[in-house]
């Protein structure tokens, strides 16, 4: 276990390094503790980005660093539009975006376009105070809920936004969950335990070429409802190339995470991605997620396995995935080894 923490330590530091965002975020707290590590900085990353120039800790070897910051949005996720009758359709739609790409994006999702806007501005808010407020206004203590509830003098209007916007949103990845089992033909009851909203906040970087706002990587959880507003960033690889994934106009992004690979037994496929940074605006975005509990055996649903197409994965509790994930330490490669049977 020992070993364990060291490895997660090493991670965190790592991932410090990549990421050149400040971040707030609500319960589970096992999952990004890196992130929450920043926020309660002295220098948060927004503190230091009027300096114009990149502080050195933060310059990635030539071979990390972004490449060619535009990429054509010739092939971009789809787009599905879930006010959509035809459920078949539905289902078909989701379930090849998630073979294919591991993300896509919804319109006509029924959250409110309102809240939306509104819950974005709480989240603006709270990254626009200063790096000594946002300090006082978290906790470090990772067994306290809700970070953004904190702040003091608006409590009461970010209680009000907050709460329901993560209602809803919750709403809308159960829905979209509930497809995609009727796609695959498996129940997925009870593989959800946690939710967690994780707001990041990249502030403009005085050289986007040297950095990531965010280094490229899979998500350890079942999906990802991300609020990414209007400024571009967000990128996917796909075929070995990165993707631009559009803002659109109160959609949200969908993508699943490894988990939902490992029970669809490699029928779906969580993608890799990371974020750009510009030296304009700043990116606030707000990722909402879905994961197991810990003890939650993670692992090929039976009815995908037989003789004929063999468990790819191993079973494992939720808990333990995550020492492997974060043994990983982001190189893909190193955890599909980790997990599959057949390495
Ligand atoms: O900020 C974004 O666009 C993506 C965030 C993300 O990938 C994450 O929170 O895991
Ligand atoms: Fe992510």
């Amino acid at each position: 276990m020992l070993s364990f923490f060291k490895n997660l330590w090493k991670l965190l530091k790592d991932l410090y390094k990549l990421l050149v965002a400040d971040t707030l975020f609500t319960p589970q707290p096992f999952l990004f503790p890196y992130r929450s590590e920043l926020q309660v900085m002295e220098h948060l990353v927004s503190s230091w980005c009027n300096d114009r120039s990149l502080p050195e800790s933060y310059i990635l070897p030539p071979e990390k660093r972004p490449g060619k910051l535009t990429v054509p949005l010739a092939n971009n996720i789809p787009v599905i539009d879930l006010g959509g009758h035809d459920q078949t359709d539905l289902i078909q739609q989701i379930l090849e975006a998630c073979q294919e790409f591991g993300f896509f994006q919804v319109i006509n999702h029924g959250v409110p376009s309102n809240l939306m806007d509104e819950a974005m501005s709480v989240f603006k808010e709270f990254h626009a105070l200063s790096g000594k407020d946002k300090a006082i206004e978290t906790s470090k203590d990772p067994n306290k809920s809700c970070f953004i509830y904190t702040s003091r003098a608006n409590y009461a209007t970010e209680k009000e936004v907050v709460g329901p916007y993560t209602a809803e949103v919750r709403k809308l990845g159960f829905r979209i969950l509930e497809f995609i089992s009727q796609g695959l033909g498996i129940s997925l009851d009870g593989l959800v335990g946690n939710q967690t909203l994780l707001v990041n906040h990249y502030p403009p970087c005085p050289d986007p070429s040297l950095t990531l706002g965010l280094g490229k990587h899979m998500d350890p959880v079942v999906i990802n409802i991300l609020l990414q507003s209007d400024v571009y960033g967000l990128q996917v690889f796909k075929d070995e190339e990165w993707i631009v994934v559009e803002p659109i106009p109160n959609a949200f992004v969908v993508n699943i995470g490894y988990p939902l690979q490992i029970i669809s037994n490699g029928k779906l496929k969580g993608a890799e991605h990371r974020v750009v940074t510009n030296s304009n605006v700043a990116r606030t975005t707000a990722s909402y997620f879905l994961s197991p509990s810990n003890e939650t055996l993670i692992e090929p649903a039976k009815s995908l396995v037989d003789a004929s197409h063999l468990a790819l994965y191993k079973s494992l509790p939720y808990k333990d995935f995550l020492i492997k994930y974060v043994a990983a330490s982001t190189d893909s490669k190193a955890l599909e080894e980790a997990l599959s049977t057949t390495v």
